[in-house]
């Protein structure tokens, strides 16, 4: 018998292959799936063109046999098989694919699932296996051959005994070392499952004599085993269905059967393009936060199958990240791999795939938004944040696509609103859309900077998460109205008080105010008087870009090294009984004043949500004022 050698290029490519080109050992039987099935395909379009044959669907299907005493996977197919010179020509060279050369013959182009293009696949059966044999029968030939090879080394052909069409790959798997277990490629268990994970819409079914246990005759507690043949793979994915056949409770299983997630989906997206790319994705808005969302450990991405076969398991580049909640798969044929099926050669396709689900997405959303508000309002629950973290992020780049998604609290409608919503409600004296921050809704209610505002009867929206005040500050404004904070110096309302009069009043205690600026030194930039308080004696407000809350934001940040501060003012209300006895200590007692000056400060600062700098002074300032 003769040996003979794989091309010289081919050895050395042989070896690359079985030790890098794939990241997962597992994929070969991917690999040898989809040259079976394309096997197939091969002998169904002959079918097709010739009045000779027909085509049995019942006689067309691929069998995986694990036999743990002899460590052997076989994997047989009912296809169109190989001659002698296409066992050298196909098997022989690496990288000489007899399918690319099939679809090219025969012009193959739409709606054949051919996958073979990079005539590599086949070789990944030697991650696994020390000897491969490949016994095939091609249609029309009598003669049957036997291919074998155990690597680098080289292949043998003989004649060989096979009754019907179709080919036989039998591998010797590999004997376990320190870090491979290859005894896995032979258990039922691991089998399926890589079934299920690369190849469960292989068209054509993939059967395996599964082991089973009945109870035994005439007996309830003991168990006989005895095997049965079942089809493992689902063959029709659910996306190539025609959409008035799937129902709503098909979209969920397939939800679970794909573990997207363990919640109920709030919406599927099912999407079939037949344009310049061709694809299908059936995409879901899942209900609840994964566990992990909010975390770096949580990866972003869609499943990605070229003809049916999964490439990828998450697919980062299909999702923007402010959509990275979605989940689902995208199916195309016009993808470019590369050699590993684990990459794409041009992103120009994904790109344009990516941009129409972005699209997509927005699109369901905002609809959802406008007719299902309750189930809006559960996803914004889950996953607002994430959006208001996309009009931040990358400069407020997809600020445009965000901002109609973006719900807040409001102080008069008790509930979540929308800035459309809040801006339509305006009255034509508002100039500017309010905003107060706080740790929950029940203390924004309560802090005097919202007095005036609310006085007014303005619409208040309540920034309860450290992310809010950020995005709406790269918003700068939306339809045109700015983004106020109720304690910015200025709110842009006219109070009761003239202007002179404001002057005036500064201008009366500029004294009293200065020597409480001194008292509390560079604590704040300024101390004067309030215009927006009206029951409360005292609160602070920030001049400036940096408000108390993104000041409380960005210490907390780790690895935050220089310290934020914000230019915090002390507004007193000069109609309180409290400002009375500041005038009178003014007068008589200064040592009582900084006392007094100390305490609101301290106060100010507690009904801000901020920790007072020493308590224990503040508390025994307390107790001055009681003896
Ligand atoms: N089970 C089979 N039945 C018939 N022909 C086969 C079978 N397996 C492989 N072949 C032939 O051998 C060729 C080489 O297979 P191989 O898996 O290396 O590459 P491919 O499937 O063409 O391309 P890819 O690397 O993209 O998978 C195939 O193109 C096909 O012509």
């Amino acid at each position: 018998m003769e040996r003979k050698q794989f091309q010289a290029e081919s050895k050395r490519l042989l070896e690359m292959m079985i030790n890098s080109i794939y990241t997962k050992k597992e994929v070969f039987l991917r690999e040898l799936l989809s040259n079976a099935s394309d096997a197939i395909d091969k002998i169904y379009y002959k079918a097709l063109t010739d009045d000779n044959l027909t085509f049995n669907k019942d006689d067309y299907y691929i069998k995986i046999v694990p036999n743990k005493e002899n460590r052997t996977l076989t994997i047989s197919d009912t296809g169109i098989g190989m001659t002698k010179e296409e066992l050298e020509t196909n098997l022989g060279t690496i990288a000489k694919s007899g399918s690319l050369a099939f679809k090219k013959e025969n012009e193959l182009k739409d709606g054949f699932d051919i996958i073979g293009q990079f005539g590599v696949g086949f070789y990944a059966a030697f991650m696994v296996a020390d000897v491969v044999t490949v016994t095939s029968k091609a249609l029309g030939s009598g003669q049957a051959y036997k291919w074998e090879s155990e690597g680098a080394d080289g292949y043998t052909i003989v004649e060989a005994e096979k009754d019907s069409v179709g080919t036989d790959i039998v591998l010797q798997i590999k004997a376990n070392t320190e870090d491979d277990n290859y005894d896995e490629y032979l258990d039922e268990w691991t089998l399926r499952n890589i079934v299920k994970k690369y190849s469960d819409f292989i068209r054509y079914p993939i059967k395996m004599d599964v082991t089973k246990s009945k109870p035994k005759d005439g007996d309830d507690k003991e168990f006989v085993e005895y095997t049965e043949e079942e089809t493992i793979n689902s063959m029709v994915p659910l996306w190539r269905k025609n959409k008035s056949e799937i129902t709503d409770e098909d979209y969920e299983n397939f939800y679970q059967e794909k573990r997207y997630g363990f919640d109920k989906p709030l919406k599927h997206i099912h999407l079939s393009v037949d344009g310049t790319v061709r694809y299908n994705a059936i995409l879901y808005i899942p209900e609840k936060t994964p566990f992990d969302y909010y975390t770096p450990e949580y990866e972003k991405g869609l499943e990605l199958y070229s003809n049916g076969v999964l490439i990828m398991n998450k697919c980062a580049d299909l999702l923007p990240d402010y959509f990275s909640f979605v989940k689902g798969m995208v199916d195309s044929e016009d993808l470019s791999l590369n050699i590993s099926r684990e990459m794409l050669q041009h992103d120009r396709q994904l790109k344009f795939i990516a941009k129409n689900i972005k699209n997509k997405v927005k699109r369901e959303l905002e609809t959802m938004l406008k007719n299902e508000r309750e189930k809006f309002e559960k996803f914004y629950a889950s996953f607002g944040r994430q959006l208001k973290f996309g009009v931040y992020s990358d400069f407020g780049a997809n600020k445009e696509t965000l901002q109609d998604l973006l719900m807040f609290y409001s102080s008069k409608e008790k509930k979540l609103v929308t800035l459309a919503e809040y801006v339509e409600r305006m009255p034509a004296d508002q100039k500017y859309i309010y905003y107060a921050t706080g740790e929950s809704y029940e203390r924004i209610e309560k802090l005097p900077q919202t007095e005036l505002v609310a006085d007014k009867g303005f619409e208040i929206l309540y920034f309860t998460e450290d992310i809010d005040e950020f995005a709406i500050k790269m918003l700068l404004n939306y339809q045109e109205k700015e983004f106020k904070s109720v304690s910015s110096s200025d709110l842009g309302i006219e109070s009761e008080n003239k202007e002179s009069e404001k002057e005036a009043a500064e201008k009366e205690y500029n004294e009293l105010f200065d020597y409480m600026k001194n008292v509390l030194g560079d604590k704040v930039k300024n101390v004067k008087v309030s215009h927006r308080l009206k029951t409360h004696p005292v609160c602070i407000s920030t001049e400036g870009e940096i408000t108390i809350e993104m000041e409380k934001v960005l210490n907390a940040m780790p690895n935050n090294n220089q310290q934020v501060k914000a230019d915090k003012v002390l507004e007193i209300n000069t109609k309180h009984e409290v400002f009375e006895s500041l005038k009178s200590a003014f007068e008589k007692d200064k040592e009582k004043l900084d006392l007094y000056t100390k305490l609101l400060y301290n106060q100010a600062l507690l009904i801000e949500g901020l920790p007072i700098e020493d308590p224990v002074e503040f508390t025994n300032d307390m107790c001055k004022v009681m003896v």
